[in-house]
């Protein structure tokens, strides 16, 4: 069996997609194991595939796969490239696109310079809907971490986040911490863990060591709860250029109860064809 796909990336953050509009896929957690292996497949840190809409008032359904073969709630690069898919691939001609991702219904929009705006919805706060085992919906909280007490911001952009920050992202402790962080038992769905260093209050500087993939050159979602950190711990100012392994983000962010926007590019690398055993 056959399978085709596109290979694509937000910033370094790359992606097999591949179009079950027409078809569906049979995907086993050790399929997209396979697919995502960069020695034995074709390698990626997220397999996408886009689907029918499973509701009204929805143009497609998108099902985002981690590398380690677990399907999550959301991602920020994914939905950037979703969109330049489904144009591409002239399954749509919409600009604004109203798509249903696990965590809800989120609108990407394809802009004039070829960037895309993504509506990543309203952030979550409270520790249960995260999730995040805490007595306190403090901003800041200390997660003991192998030992170390580390002062994190937990966020849900969808998909679960634990800030930190750090005086100087090139030196932190991203593959000593990130595993403990991602596995830690405050955590029961794992969580994607966030190495913030603010150069200014609208810049900074970011690392993502992402739940089920490792560290990546960017992480979107893992932005956007930067960001909301930044501003809820009143170090940063929205709008906030991030500035990733991969290259550079734009986030804006109201506040309190407003949706998290996410601008930037989307790249198509290249197309091919996989056996699947
Ligand atoms: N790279 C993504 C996030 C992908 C999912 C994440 N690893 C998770 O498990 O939540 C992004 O750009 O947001």
């Amino acid at each position: 069996m056959t399978m085709r796909f596109t290979k694509m990336h937000g910033l370094g953050n790359d992606f097999v997609v591949i179009d079950a509009t027409h078809e569906p896929v049979e995907l086993t957690p050790e399929r997209v194991r396979h697919i995502a292996d960069r020695h034995f497949g074709v390698g990626c840190d997220q397999l996408l595939v886009v689907e029918p809409p499973s509701q009204a008032g929805v143009d497609f359904r998108y099902r985002i796969f981690n590398a380690d073969g677990g399907e999550v709630e959301q991602c920020g690069n994914g939905a950037r490239c979703f969109v330049r898919f489904v144009h591409e691939k002239g399954l749509t001609a919409k600009r604004e696109i109203r798509v249903e991702t696990r965590s809800g219904i989120i609108a990407p929009r394809l802009e004039d310079n070829g960037l895309v705006t993504v509506d990543m919805g309203v952030p979550v706060l409270e520790p249960a809907r995260i999730p995040f085992i805490s007595d306190s919906d403090a901003v800041v909280q200390p997660l003991d971490v192998g030992g170390t007490m580390v002062p994190v911001t937990a966020v849900s952009m969808g998909n679960p986040h634990a800030v930190q920050v750090v005086a100087d992202v090139d030196a932190a402790p991203v593959a000593a911490q990130g595993p403990l962080i991602e596995g830690h038992a405050r955590f029961p769905a794992r969580v994607n863990a966030g190495f913030m260093q603010v150069v200014s209050p609208s810049h900074i500087r970011l690392r993502v060591y992402e739940r089920g993939a490792g560290e990546t050159l960017a992480c979107g979602s893992g932005a956007c709860a930067a960001v909301v950190a930044g501003v809820l711990r009143g170090l940063l100012v929205s709008p906030v250029r991030v500035e990733t392994l991969g290259g550079k983000l734009e986030i804006a962010w109201a506040g309190i109860g407003a949706p998290v926007m996410m601008t930037g590019p989307a790249v198509t690398v290249f197309e091919g064809e996989l056996a699947l055993a």
